[in-house]
């Protein structure tokens, strides 16, 4: 057993599932609404409505800044990405409920320093310090970036205003396949 596996991993358990809950944004508060969900101190605990308690890996209340949520939830992954292995985060829940805001969709290069930037910026900016850690090792990254929408992908990273269809394959040895999807080479240390 390698010394340096977290608990997780000890056990195998190989997904771990983080609650946020966002804030009230202004037109909520504007319309009365109020928070139904409440908080349990200390434990990774929600309570909907008066008893019905639901139980996470993590749990993140309205207060929680962007750098706790990437420390705590996303930060672990990255140090088992430069130990071999492949991690995936994926933001799930209703529209509205904070999933562009908590990964980091929208920013532009002028805000990528600001503690309000989300997991994608913060994960990419890990990636690029621990490659200039390892000047011995050769180190390539590609991204690939798709949208799907009405089940169709999109490739955005597809520069044409025709954007071919792209289809899904299953291929015996490795897996499902993104078909002629583009992938880029980040050029420079952000
Ligand atoms: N933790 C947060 N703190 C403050 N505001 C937040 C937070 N999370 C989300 N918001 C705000 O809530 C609104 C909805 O969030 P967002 O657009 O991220 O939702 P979404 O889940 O991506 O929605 P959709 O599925 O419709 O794209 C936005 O105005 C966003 O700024």
């Amino acid at each position: 057993m390698n010394p340096s596996m977290s608990k997780d991993e000890d056990k195998g358990i190989a997904v771990r599932v983080a609650l946020r809950c966002r804030p009230l944004v202004p037109k909520e508060v504007n319309e009365g609404c109020q928070p139904c969900l409440t908080f349990v101190p200390g434990e990774p605990q929600v309570v909907v409505g008066n008893d019905k308690a639901f139980t996470y890996d993590y749990v993140f209340d309205p207060m929680a800044e962007q750098e706790e949520v990437y420390t705590t939830s996303v930060s672990p992954l990255l140090s088992g990405l430069f130990r071999g292995y492949h991690a995936t985060v994926l933001a799930y829940g209703q529209t509205g409920s904070g999933k562009t805001f908590s990964m980091g969709g929208t920013y532009t290069s002028a805000q990528e320093n600001e503690p309000t930037v989300g997991v994608i910026p913060r994960v990419i900016r890990r990636i690029f310090q621990e490659r200039e850690k390892r000047a011995s090792s050769e180190v390539t990254l590609t991204v690939s970036y798709l949208e799907i929408y009405n089940e169709d992908i999109l490739d955005l990273l597809c520069g044409s205003k025709d954007k071919p269809a792209i289809s899904i394959r299953e291929d015996p040895k490795e897996g499902i396949k993104v078909c002629s999807l583009q992938r880029g080479v980040p050029m420079a240390t952000p």
